[in-house]
């Protein structure tokens, strides 16, 4: 075992990285609240609560101006995502559920941010294939279903700009993926995560941040 491995993130230890990040806002909180009011059973998709200033800051590390969501739900990653777009920026979010992202909708409004977000309602691997061939996106929130990552990769890289970050949610898939036998999503997560480790037009770092983060930089 090396170095590294020592620090089991205890609830207790959750919270107090939750308590030196920054807060969520009033809108943000409000729509993880409903979120998990109105869809118990599905509020699990909802980003973690520390990826939402993880986003904001990636996307302004890189001064993203053009992002692409693919997998928005409620809206949580694109509002966070939003909110840390300069004026004249665009967020493509991508999702085939009208009755999940009008709560999005409702939300971007309110946080008065929802004149930079283009929802786009249909399969994502047909948004994506729609979108200008050249590189032009700045950052990309991978987060969709799991089976599709390696084909919204493909569609994706080809059109990041030189420096431009994807991150990809889920690459621990809740531990499952150091199971040889996985299947499903597990399996679908896995052959991703050899994907992108052996794909030299990105560097790719595998981050054991809420449920997995891969953070992938164009070369
Ligand atoms: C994990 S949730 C996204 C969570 C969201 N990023 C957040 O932080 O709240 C996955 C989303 O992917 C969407 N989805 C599933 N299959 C899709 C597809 N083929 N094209 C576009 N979106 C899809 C689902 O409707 C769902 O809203």
């Amino acid at each position: 075992m090396t170095k590294g491995n020592d620090t089991t993130i205890t609830d207790e230890l959750y919270q107090y990285m939750l308590a030196h990040n920054p807060p969520l806002d009033p809108v943000q909180r409000e729509l993880v609240d409903t979120t998990y009011a109105q869809f118990p059973d599905h509020a699990g998709m909802v980003s973690a609560e520390e990826q939402a200033p993880l986003l904001a800051f990636l996307v302004r590390l890189v001064g993203a101006r053009h992002v692409v969501e693919v997998g928005t739900f409620t809206g949580f990653s694109a509002l966070a995502m939003a909110q840390a777009l300069p004026a004249d920026g665009t967020l493509i979010a991508c999702d085939i559920s009208e009755e999940w992202t009008a709560y999005g909708r409702a939300a971007w409004e309110k946080a008065g941010v929802a004149d930079r977000i283009d929802l786009r309602i249909a399969p994502a691997l047909d948004t994506l294939r729609a979108m200008p061939a050249e590189p032009h996106i700045d950052f990309a929130y991978l987060d969709a279903d799991k089976g599709g990552y390696i084909a919204y990769w493909e569609e994706l890289v080809p059109r990041m700009r030189q420096g431009g970050v994807i991150a990809t949610d889920n690459v621990l898939f809740h531990g499952g993926v150091t199971d040889p036998a996985a299947t499903g999503p597990t399996a679908a997560i896995k052959e991703f995560n050899d994907h992108v480790s052996a794909d030299a037009r990105m560097d790719s770092v595998l981050l054991t941040v809420a449920d997995g983060l891969t953070l992938s930089r164009k070369r």
